[in-house]
């Protein structure tokens, strides 16, 4: 029998990336890049109209033109036959949204809209609308809304019914003019099918839909806003089907562009680090997966439902059919190395890992090597894009505590990496103190093969081992493995995801463990972590939201 394949796209921050896979075994065979022509438009539009504060947009066409360049391209790479491709997925940031008109186009992309920055993609990370999320968390609690439990008690500002919200205070004209907002997964899965059908997924963390329940109801709606009674009925419209169901087949102009069979079943969208969690094998409860890349998404199974603070949502169904599926996470996570790297180190670093031949990351991460835990004397707060769980507020900011003349580069880089896995470790202690447990750690994402210092500090900061996912495209494995199941047995592809777990995932044989040390004496700076956390976090000391006031108002 020949050989078949299913290709995953994963839609990262940066970048999109296509994977094409054996679906017997899950062997990868190609895999390709496209970086988003147009980036995160987090300062101008392309037209160069300034952005505010915490603005963070993004142009849909980037999104076809990874289908257009990666998909021929791993094709290509692979010499595979596209006739032996039987399915295709995709899974995306999110809630990467953004307002369409009647006949589906993206707002942006229409000449009279362009200028106007709310008609473009809304990226998961623009974190414009916390005012928003924070009066709608002030109405729900006052109306005893019982969702809010569903949410750890707080909806996010980097969801869906904060971002409509945005738009309706500051770009009434835009609302009036959308026909449907949509998730980048639906919009990309409609042009591949002509369907408009909705995942399970986002519709569940990020626009708070429920399986039983449906959305929050146009009594709550208008409580905010009489403009938003018939929100969930109007401009969020659309069937919402579950992960692994067929949204339609690839229609002929699409699969002629990208080279493609026309007829390949579509899989219905996904979320990016939701679709990591089969392909590092997990599918049952117990074992967190964390997705680590730009920010870390940590996933859960469980078969109960119980409320854990600030975790951005508990869906049933929600990753793997039959659980109840938690998330929470870190909003910056390689994104705060990134800034350390681009805007804070000095000259010097950068040329000295220049005459080494070697990356700035790369330098920075074997210079703090060689300090024992303790030993830099600083204690950072993780929250340079606010703080996503527990507290759930993203006009939190960051804080390095114990700076001195002495303080080398290589320290700072050290104190934000183990910053990052005080976060994970609170994370962690919210789903525990809750009963929710927590008893392996995979991590998949970008950063696990990147720095091997990042994964020993989580090591010993949880005092867990922790295994790693063999692929490096975990997310478009998944994606790809969701498609097999749309595709179905009967064209040579899954039943379940369960089964295509069982065939196609895998982690590394190398693991990182705990050292028993290191981890004592973490214990004692994670308490102080705590009281930081608590302190600035907790209403305390409000000192960054002043500044985070002052900034957006002068
Ligand atoms: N050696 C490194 N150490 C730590 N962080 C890194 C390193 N190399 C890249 N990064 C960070 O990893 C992040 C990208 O992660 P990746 O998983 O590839 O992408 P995405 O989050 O878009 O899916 C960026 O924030 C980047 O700054
Ligand atoms: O918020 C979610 C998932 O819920 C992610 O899409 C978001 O954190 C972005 O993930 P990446 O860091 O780009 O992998």
């Amino acid at each position: 029998m020949c050989a078949k394949y299913a290709i995953g796209v994963d839609y990262g921050t940066e970048s999109g990336r296509a994977l094409l896979v054996d679906i017997a075994d899950g062997t990868e065979i190609a895999t390709h890049v496209t970086p988003y022509p147009h980036g995160v438009m987090d300062e101008k539009l392309p037209d160069g109209t300034g952005l505010g504060p915490d603005w963070a947009l993004q142009h849909p066409d980037d999104y076809l033109e990874v289908l257009r360049r990666s998909v021929p391209a791993v094709l290509r790479e692979a010499g595979v036959n596209a006739g032996d491709v039987i399915g295709i997925g995709i899974d995306f940031t999110a809630c990467t949204m953004m307002p369409l008109d009647e006949r589906g186009v993206p707002l942006c992309l229409k000449p009279e809209w362009s200028g106007n920055p709310h008609s473009w993609v809304k990226l998961w990370k623009h974190h414009a609308a916390q005012e928003e999320a924070n009066k709608l968390n002030a109405i729900a609690e006052q109306r005893g809304e019982t969702f809010l439990a569903r949410y750890g008690g707080k909806l996010s500002s980097e969801w869906m019914i904060a971002k409509v919200w945005q738009i309706v205070n500051e770009a009434p004209e835009v609302y009036a003019q959308t026909d449907l907002f949509m998730e980048a997964a639906d919009w990309v899965v409609m042009q591949m099918t002509g369907n408009l059908v909705k995942n399970s997924c986002t519709a569940g963390y990020k626009a708070v839909w429920h399986k039983e329940q449906g959305y929050p109801s146009n009594e709550f709606f208008a409580a905010l806003d009489p403009r938003l009674e018939t929100l969930t009925e109007t401009k969020l419209r659309g069937g919402i089907a579950a992960l692994g169901s067929k949204a339609g087949e690839l229609n002929a102009e699409l699969a002629e562009a990208i080279g493609l069979r026309p007829g390949i079943a579509v899989a219905v969208g996904n979320v990016d680090a939701h679709a990591a969690v089969p392909a590092v094998g997990v599918v049952t409860p117990g074992k967190l997966v964390m997705a680590m890349g730009t920010s870390i998404c940590h996933l859960l199974l469980s078969e109960k439902e119980v409320t854990v603070e600030g975790m951005c949502g508990v869906v049933e169904d929600g990753i793997v059919a039959g659980y109840y599926g938690y998330e929470a996470g870190q909003s910056a996570v390689g994104d705060i190395f990134a800034w350390y790297v681009d805007e804070a180190v000095p000259e010097y670093v950068r040329q000295a890992a220049q005459e080494e031949g070697t990356g700035v990351h790369q330098w920075l991460e074997r210079q703090a090597s060689a300090y024992a835990p303790g030993e830099i004397g600083l204690l950072a707060l993780d929250w340079w894009n606010g703080n996503r769980s527990v507290l759930v507020d993203a006009d939190l900011s960051g804080l390095i505590v114990g700076l001195t003349l002495q303080t080398k580069p290589e320290e700072i880089y050290r104190a934000l990496l183990e910053a990052t896995a005080f976060g994970t470790r609170r994370i962690i202690e919210a789903f525990h103190q809750n009963g929710v447990e927590v008893n392996e750690l995979y991590a998949c994402g970008g950063l696990p093969q990147r720095n091997r210092l990042l994964m020993q500090i989580y090591a010993d900061v949880t005092g867990r081992e922790i295994k790693i996912a063999d692929s490096t495209q975990t997310a478009a494995l998944g994606a790809a493995m969701f498609a097999t199941v749309a595709a179905g047995a009967e064209e040579g592809g899954y039943a379940t995801i369960v089964e295509a777990a069982e065939k196609m995932a895998r982690v590394r044989e190398e693991s990182f463990k705990p050292i028993p040390e290191h981890s004592a004496v973490y214990e004692q700076l994670y308490e102080n972590y705590l009281k930081l956390h608590d302190y600035f976090g907790r209403g305390g000391n409000r000192v960054m939201k002043t500044l985070k006031t002052m900034k957006r108002h002068t």
